[in-house]
């Protein structure tokens, strides 16, 4: 039997209107995620990641912001909601871990404070009981002396402490879906490998759901069950790490896999993918990359691909995978 996945996107389009120009921020994004998996959306920067993100949960500026498709999370009809429903959604159902904790802290409250807070307000249960839940998610997310560190302001705690802190909030109401967006990238090396462990032991532990956005392929390895390499907006290939890693079947894909590998084994970026991603306010007719496409030819420039399947959970938008069209049909 087929079980309702938790996250269902469809033809999700993310627009920004400004006085100078229309930004396509998100072309046509389709996705599903079941319960308890982890997807990784890879991609170099300003390519629409943190953008798709954000509209999951609709936590884009509303002013001169278009979405347009269908988002459903948890049998819930996102675009739908009211702000009223939106604010149960939020928390309850799905949480988002950024990249600068400050991002989800108050300054003039202690992280403890906002903590119970956020549990009093989903779950109408007493202080007490959220003060206790608050200290067993500071032991979940493994800082020590909970009680101490839990009557901190945020800016007393360190880097790393605090984006512990930041993931206890997040889980306080047992989210099933847990929003990721590069949560990392600012820490040094040593604790960012200790936060991906931990983020990775939850997600395990609570049978979370997860998407977790970053532009580095070891992090997407690291933590992800499944890919989504994004461009210009769209998904140009997704499938499981294992497949993607293995067998990269958009160009883009292989110039990012090969980057990485070149640099691991030198230590420096040999091989790069030539020029840079395209201005969003003016996407190239055709495929987005072909203008950085070391395969491209005439038709690319003039045809936008199709997302081509080549196994169950597989697929990528190339035209080199469409078949051409003087092959007969068989
Ligand atoms: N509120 C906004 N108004 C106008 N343009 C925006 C807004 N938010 C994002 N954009 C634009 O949308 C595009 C996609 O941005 P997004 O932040 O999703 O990229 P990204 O892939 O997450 O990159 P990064 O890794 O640098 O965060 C960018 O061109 C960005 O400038």
């Amino acid at each position: 039997m087929m079980t309702k996945p938790l996250v269902d996107v469809r033809h999700l389009n993310v627009r920004f209107v400004t006085p100078e120009a229309t930004i396509h921020a998100v072309n046509g994004v389709d996705f599903s995620l079941a319960e308890g998996e982890v997807l990784a959306v890879l991609g170099e920067s300003g390519c629409g990641k943190s953008v798709t993100l954000r509209s999951l949960i609709r936590l884009l500026p509303p002013r001169r912001t278009q979405v347009e498709g269908s988002i459903r999370i948890a049998g819930h009809d996102v675009l739908a909601l009211s702000p009223r429903e939106l604010a149960g959604m939020r928390g309850r159902t799905v949480s988002m871990i950024f990249q600068e904790p400050m991002v989800a802290f108050d300054p003039v409250f202690t992280v403890g404070q906002q903590i119970v807070e956020t549990i009093v307000r989903h779950e109408q249960t007493s202080r007490q009981t959220a003060h206790a839940r608050a200290r067993d998610l500071f032991d979940l997310v493994q800082i020590p002396s909970p009680q101490r560190r839990l009557r901190a302001y945020p800016h007393e705690l360190s880097g790393g402490m605090r984006q512990r802190a930041m993931i206890a909030l997040a889980l306080a109401c047992r989210p099933r879906l847990l929003l990721a967006d590069e949560p990392t990238t600012a820490l040094d090396a040593t604790v960012q490998i200790q936060i991906l462990l931990l983020l990775r032991q939850l997600q395990q532990e609570l049978g979370m759901a997860m998407i977790f956005v970053t532009h580095d392929i070891g992090v997407a390895v690291e933590v992800a069950d499944r890919l989504a390499v994004m461009y210009a907006g769209r998904f140009v290939e997704t499938g499981l790490v294992r497949e993607v890693f293995r067998t990269p079947l958009h160009p883009y894909t292989a110039g990012l896999l090969a980057s990485t590998v070149s640099r691991s084994k030198r230590g420096e970026l040999l091989e790069t993918i030539p020029g840079s991603p395209p201005d969003l306010a003016m996407l190239p007719s055709g495929c987005s990359f072909a203008p950085r496409c070391r395969h491209v030819s005439d038709p690319c420039l003039a045809q936008s691909p199709a997302d081509v399947a080549i196994g169950p959970t597989h697929s990528a938008r190339c035209l080199l995978l469409e078949p051409s069209p003087s092959t007969p049909p068989t």
